[in-house]
């Protein structure tokens, strides 16, 4: 299915993604981790052509995505959508038309200049909304959103191209522990339910532990570790995080864990 080979990346003499290569035979959910710099979000970057290849090979469906330039470059960011930790909403505009510019794409740039959405497409738009729990700010600007719900909107202008892979780049970086539970569970049920696949740049070791099926570490552009949550050992940790002994795993987390314990706590009866 996606096949990534020796995937290189150089910014002048940094090289920010040294040959990664790694394989996917069916549609997973995959987290990302490593600290700060260790080449994440180039890596997704490069997979959306964002950024152009320096080296290697990524094909998707027997198709050599590196290469591709134009109209089929822009039909493979379609089919790969991008969430940002920053959401990258146009926050004065309301969240149906944020969510309707995921068709952009596909629209004449006369009927996108003038908001002219076919009907067919706002009914879609709203029912996404909906799936995410978030319809009833259809009509709110995007700026009047709490950070979970913003990224709940960039999530479902990523789902309105349909896309095969969905690829986030820290997207619950910005939010408090409550809101990032609510975005990775819904980004976990995209994967479950639609059968899509999610690649998710995470800087939280318990996230990615909780959510993934699959775990790629990276530490200075490499890929040093490949595997499942349950081979994600505090010593595995250590060597993709190039810490100590001293290494602490709670340096890591999201709280989201700490959330949920308090949450059954409080469902204790006294
Ligand atoms: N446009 C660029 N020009 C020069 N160097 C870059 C550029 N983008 C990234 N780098 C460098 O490449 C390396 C990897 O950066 P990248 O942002 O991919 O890491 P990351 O793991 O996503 O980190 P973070 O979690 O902080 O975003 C870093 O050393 C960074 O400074």
């Amino acid at each position: 299915m996606l096949s990534v080979q020796g995937l290189t990346k150089r910014f002048g003499d940094k090289t920010a993604v040294d040959k990664a290569s790694f394989t996917v035979e069916k549609p997973a959910m995959i987290g990302i981790i490593g600290r700060s710099g260790a080449g994440k979000s180039t890596l997704l970057r490069m997979m959306n052509r964002l950024a152009d290849v320096s080296e290697g090979s990524m094909v998707y469906n027997d198709v050599e995505i590196s290469s591709l330039r134009g109209a089929d470059k822009r039909e493979w960011q379609s089919r790969c959508a991008m969430i940002f930790q920053q959401f990258n909403l146009v926050p004065r505009m309301d969240v149906v038309s944020n969510v309707l510019h995921g068709t952009l794409n596909r629209r004449s740039t006369l009927a996108s200049m003038f908001n002219l959405y076919p009907q067919v497409d706002i009914h879609k738009a709203i029912e996404i909304l909906d799936r995410l729990g978030i319809a009833e700010q259809a009509a709110k600007r995007a700026e009047a959103l709490s950070g979970g719900q913003q990224q709940r909107v960039a999530i479902a202008r990523a789902l309105m191209q349909d896309p095969q892979i969905i690829l986030a780049d820290e997207p619950i970086a910005s939010l408090d522990p409550m809101n990032a539970q609510i975005v990775m569970e819904a980004l976990r049920r995209i994967h479950e339910e639609d059968g899509r696949m999610v690649i998710c740049n995470l800087h939280t070791l318990d996230t990615a532990r909780r959510y993934c099926d699959r775990v790629i570490g990276m530490r200075d552009g490499r890929i040093v570790f490949d595997g499942t949550p349950a081979q994600l050992t505090t010593g595995v940790a250590r060597d993709i995080y190039g810490a100590g002994d001293d290494f602490s795993e709670a340096a890591t987390s999201t709280e989201i864990e700490t959330l949920d314990r308090s949450d059954s706590a409080r469902a204790v009866p006294a």
